[in-house]
C-alpha cells in the first residue's frame, strides 16, 4: 500500500515506499495539520481515498468525488451555483499529488496542476459521514395529545397575506408537524387561491386547479358523496403523488362532515420500532394505486407504482407514505410467497393508523384552511348530511419546500 501520510506513519508501510513518498513529498505533510487552534484536521492519502479527521469525526472522502466537488472558479460557477467541470472526463484513478490545510481549508494539488480548495466545515456537512447520521427534514412526530398539547398557532390571514415572517413561522410549523391552519380567511375560492399562492404554486389536476365540490358525485370518486372515508393519503395513483392538499370549507349546512388526521410517520415509526421486518417489507414491496375514470366528460386512467413507505437508502428516514385502501389496485407485483407476509405487514401499520389516540379531529368551518403535507400526514372525514362545500387545491411539493428553505428553514 502506497500511502502519503498525515501525522501518524502506517506501520505497514515499508522503507522503501517510505522513501519514495519522502522524496516526492515535502515534510509538512507529515506532520497533523492544525487548522487553527481550536479545530484540528488530520489528513492521510491513501491509496483509494483521502481521511480527514476533523473535529472529533473521521471522513473518508473518495478522489473523484474531491475533484467533481471542487469549488474553485474553472470547476464551479458560485453566481448560479451550477457545476461546469465535465465529470465524463474525470480520470477516475485521479489521485492528488499533496495536501495541506491551511486557515480552515484543504487544499489538494491534481496531477495536472490543479489545486483545489475545500473549506473543512463545507467537507464535514456534505461527506457521507456527515450526512448518515442528520434528518433531511426534522420533524416532530405526533399523535393527538401530542398536537394538541403543543399549541401550535393558527397564522391569520391579514397579517400571513402582509408579514413575512409569519408565512415563516406558518412553514415552520408546516414542516414540522405537516398540517397548518391559516385562521380568517373569506369564506371564497379566490381567497382560498390567494392564501395558497401566498405560500406556493397550485399544482394542476385532472380535478382543476383550484376545485370546489360538494356530494353531487359529479366525479366518478367518493370524496364526492356524503359517506365517511377512512383515512388516505390522496393522489397515491400518481407516480408522484401531490406534496400538499389544501381544504377550506366554504359552507356546511349539516351534521357530521368533522375530518380526521393521522400522523403516518408517527405510526409508521410505531410498526418500525415493533416490527422492523414488517416495516422494512413495506419499504420493499412496489404497490400499484389506479384511478380509473370513464364517464361522458371525464377520462382518466392514472396509475402510480410504489411501495407504501419509502426512506432515505443512506440514513432510512422515512420521506412518503402512500395508503389508499379505497384507490389501491390489484396485487400483482408481489411474489407468491410474499403476498401473506404483505398483509401481515399491512394489517400491523393499519391498527397503529387507526389507534383513537392517533386521531386528530377538526371542524373545518368557514374561515379556517387547513394545509397537509400529503406525503405524511392521512386525512379522513365522518358521513354528512346536509349542503357540504369544500374548496381546496394541491399544491407542489418541491415549491412549498423550496419556500421553507427560503427563510432558512431545515426542510
Ligand atoms: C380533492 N378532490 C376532491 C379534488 C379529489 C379527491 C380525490 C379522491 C381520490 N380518491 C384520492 O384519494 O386521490
Ligand atoms: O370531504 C372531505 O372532508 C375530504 C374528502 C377527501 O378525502 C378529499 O377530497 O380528498
Ligand atoms: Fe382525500
Amino acid at each position: 500500500m502506497l500511502c502519503t501520510i498525515i501525522g501518524k506513519l502506517q506501520p505497514a508501510l515499508k522503507r522503501a515506499q517510505l522513501l519514495s513518498s519522502l522524496q516526492t513529498n515535502p515534510p509538512w505533510r507529515l506532520m497533523p495539520i492544525r487548522a487553527s487552534s481550536a479545530q484540528s484536521a488530520v489528513v492521510k492519502l491513501l491509496d483509494s481515498c483521502l481521511v480527514l479527521d476533523y473535529e472529533g469525526s473521521r471522513m473518508h472522502l473518495n478522489y473523484v468525488w474531491l475533484r467533481d466537488h471542487c469549488r474553485s472558479e474553472s470547476s464551479y460557477n458560485s453566481q448560479t451555483n451550477q457545476r461546469n467541470l465535465d465529470t465524463g472526463r474525470i480520470d477516475l484513478n485521479i489521485r492528488p499529488h499533496d495536501t495541506k490545510v491551511e486557515d480552515g481549508y484543504l487544499l489538494l494539488n491534481w496531477p495536472d496542476g490543479h489545486v483545489s480548495k475545500y473549506g473543512l466545515q463545507w467537507l464535514a456537512d456534505n461527506s457521507y459521514e456527515g450526512q448518515k447520521q442528520s434528518p433531511v427534514q426534522p420533524r416532530i412526530l405526533w399523535n393527538s395529545d401530542i398536537y394538541k398539547n403543543a399549541n401550535v398557532p393558527s397564522a391569520k390571514w391579514d397579517k400571513f397575506m402582509s408579514c413575512d415572517d409569519e408565512l415563516k413561522k406558518f412553514l415552520q410549523n408546516y414542516v414540522l408537524y405537516g398540517i397548518a391552519f391559516v385562521d380568517d380567511v373569506p369564506a371564497t375560492v379566490e381567497a382560498t387561491e390567494a392564501v395558497t399562492q401566498r405560500v406556493s404554486l397550485i399544482r394542476e389536476t385532472t380535478y382543476g386547479k383550484m376545485w370546489c365540490f360538494t356530494s353531487d358525485f359529479s366525479r366518478g370518486d367518493t370524496a364526492y358523496s356524503q359517506l365517511a372515508l377512512d383515512r388516505h393519503t390522496d393522489t397515491s395513483y400518481f407516480q408522484e403523488p401531490c406534496g400538499i392538499q389544501v381544504f377550506h370549507c366554504l359552507k356546511h349546512e349539516g351534521t357530521g362532515g368533522k375530518t380526521l388526521l393521522v400522523d403516518g410517520f408517527y405510526a409508521a415509526e410505531k410498526l418500525r420500532q415493533r416490527s422492523p421486518e414488517n416495516f422494512e417489507l413495506l419499504t420493499r414491496v412496489p404497490i400499484k394505486h389506479e384511478y380509473i375514470e370513464n364517464s361522458d366528460k371525464h377520462q382518466n386512467h392514472m396509475r402510480g407504482i410504489g411501495p407504501l413507505l419509502e426512506v432515505y437508502p443512506w440514513n432510512k428516514e422515512l420521506y412518503i407514505i402512500r395508503y389508499n385502501n379505497y384507490d389501491r389496485s390489484v396485487i400483482n407485483t408481489v411474489p407468491h410467497d410474499v403476498v401473506q407476509r404483505w398483509y401481515v405487514a399491512h394489517r400491523e401499520l393499519t391498527t397503529e393508523l387507526r389507534q383513537p389516540e392517533n386521531e386528530l379531529w377538526v371542524k373545518l368551518t368557514p374561515g379556517k384552511v387547513l394545509f397537509i403535507d400529503n406525503w405524511r400526514v392521512m386525512h379522513g372525514r365522518e358521513s354528512f348530511t346536509g349542503v357540504r362545500q369544500l374548496c381546496g387545491c394541491y399544491l407542489t411539493r418541491d415549491d412549498v419546500l423550496s419556500a421553507a428553505r427560503g427563510f432558512g428553514l431545515q426542510a
